[in-house]
Formats: C-alpha cells, sequence, structure tokens
C-alpha cells in the first residue's frame, strides 16, 4: 500500500508579479522515488524548494493553495521552519561541503542540534556515511579535508550530511548533473537503496535517469503540471500530447 507523504492542492507561487506555478495538485507517497522533468524554466526547481520553504528565503515570494507534509500545512503560522527542514532535507546540483574534516562535516547538524556525546556523533557519522554509500572509501581519512574528495564523493558527503540529522523526506535538485557517469551511476543507486528509509523527491533533466531510478514521474511545463503518473506509463505510453512530445525530444 502507497502512503501518501506530501499533498499539494491548488498551488499557486508567484515571483512578485510573475506566476511561476499554477494550480499544481500533487500526491507524493512515501518511500518512493517521484522525479520532476521538464524544459529548463518550467517551475520544477521553484516547486521542489517549496515543499521544505526554501522558497521564504527569496523576496517577493507569494504562495496560494495547501501544502501539506503528514497531513500538516506546512506554510501554517505556527509551522516551526528549523524542525521542517530538519524534517524535509534538501542535496543540491552542486556538492557543497564546509571547508572542515569529513567528520565534522557530518557532526555539524547533530551538533547544532545539541548532541555532544562523542559515541554517539561518532555512532551517526558511521551511520550515515554507510547510508550514503561513501563509508568505505572515507572511513581511514575521517580527520581529513573534505574539500579533498571527488565531486561524486563530495555529493555523496552532502547527501550523508543531509542524512545525518534524520530527515524523512530528501529533496534533491540536480544531484548528479555535475558529476561524470561513473559517480552518476553511484548517486543512481544510492537514491534507489535510499528509498527504503526516505522519500526522495528529485528534479532531473536527465529523462533516462528519471526512467531509471523513479517510481513516480511529473511532467512540468510552463509553470504547470500536464502530467503525473507511475513512471513507466508516463515514459510508454503518455496520456497527454505535450508529454509525448516532451520526451520524444520534440521540444525541451
Ligand atoms: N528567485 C527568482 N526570482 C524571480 N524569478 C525566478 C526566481 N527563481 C526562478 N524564477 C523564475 O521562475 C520560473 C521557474 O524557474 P525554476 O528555476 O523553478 O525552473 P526549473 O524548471 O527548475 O528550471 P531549470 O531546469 O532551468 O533549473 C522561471 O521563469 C524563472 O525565471
Amino acid at each position: 500500500m502507497t502512503v501518501e507523504k506530501i499533498l499539494t492542492e491548488n498551488m499557486d507561487l508567484y515571483y512578485g508579479a510573475k506566476q511561476a506555478l499554477k494550480k499544481i495538485s500533487i500526491q507524493i507517497p512515501e518511500k518512493k522515488v517521484t522525479a520532476f522533468i521538464g524544459p529548463s524554466g518550467c517551475g520544477k526547481s521553484t516547486f521542489l524548494r517549496s515543499l521544505n520553504r526554501m522558497n521564504d528565503l527569496i523576496d517577493g515570494v507569494k504562495i496560494e493553495g495547501n501544502i501539506l507534509i503528514d497531513g500538516i500545512n506546512i506554510y501554517d503560522h505556527n509551522i516551526d521552519v528549523v524542525t521542517l527542514r530538519k524534517k524535509v532535507g534538501m542535496v543540491f546540483q552542486k556538492s557543497n561541503p564546509f571547508a572542515k574534516s569529513i567528520y565534522e562535516n557530518i557532526a555539524y547538524g547533530p551538533r547544532i542540534n545539541g548532541l555532544k556525546d562523542k559515541k554517539q556523533l561518532d555512532e551517526i557519522v558511521e551511520t550515515a556515511l554507510k547510508n550514503a554509500a561513501i563509508w568505505d572509501e572515507v572511513k581511514d581519512r575521517l580527520g581529513d579535508s573534505a574539500l579533498g574528495l571527488s565531486g561524486g564523493q563530495q555529493q555523496r558527503l552532502c547527501i550523508a550530511r543531509t542524512l545525518a540529522v534524520n530527515p524523512e523526506i530528501v529533496l534533491m535538485d540536480e544531484p548528479a548533473s555535475a558529476l561524470d557517469p561513473l559517480s552518476t551511476s553511484k548517486i543512481e543507486e544510492l537514491i534507489v537503496q535510499l528509498k527504503e528509509k526516505y522519500t526522495i523527491v528529485i528534479v532531473t533533466h536527465n529523462m533516462q535517469q528519471a526512467a531509471r531510478i523513479s517510481d513516480n514521474t511529473a511532467f512540468f511545463y510552463l509553470g504547470e503540471l500536464i502530467e503525473y503518473d507511475k513512471t513507466k506509463k508516463l515514459f510508454t505510453n503518455p496520456d497527454k500530447k505535450q508529454t509525448e512530445d516532451y520526451i520524444t525530444g520534440r521540444f525541451g
């Protein structure tokens, strides 16, 4: 049975006077990978960022409609955004490790949440690095700078850093687009493993990637959600002509 984790109803988003998202209604299931695809500028990242209120940081953004996570409207006035962002973590296109050791990158989040016990921190660091499939590559050099890792390793480190604060949802904005094919396939394998424990929502420009790793795919175009279905169905037998034109490479 699939359990709904995220639900939006008639969500509109404006940057000043410009409407970037129009009446987005979607149900995103728990512990699955959901991919957002569509041409550049169609609103995928904007929508993704709305799911942990990252757009709050941009002046002039206005949101209407509902965004519910576990049935709770995340834009309610009594929502604590810091707690929300712990529950809904985010990984960006460009890996952004801190200029600190590998260990400190992972321990940072739990520490600012008040954890001081060295043994517990060690355990969290190890588990997060294992869950992000990078432990074996770094276990003998946890004290080295994270900046000495390869691009693909840095991205898995950033995923580990996100996992270390125990999120339930991980939002990923083109997490592999800056990586070589081998690192990309490692990230893809990792994403498929992560859905055992986490709800994953990923923006990708790469349709093959969406087809390989996601359970459900949403196709956005000009700020609208055109079609949303099981990935297999959407890529083999889409209902809408615009979806078909996009996935067959006729535009975008
Ligand atoms: N901070 C901002 N201020 C004003 N307009 C913005 C801002 N961020 C995005 N937009 C606009 O909102 C629309 C949607 O952009 P968004 O980045 O969400 O699209 P996208 O589908 O993720 O594109 P890409 O695939 O190129 O990243 C675009 O027209 C963009 O110019």
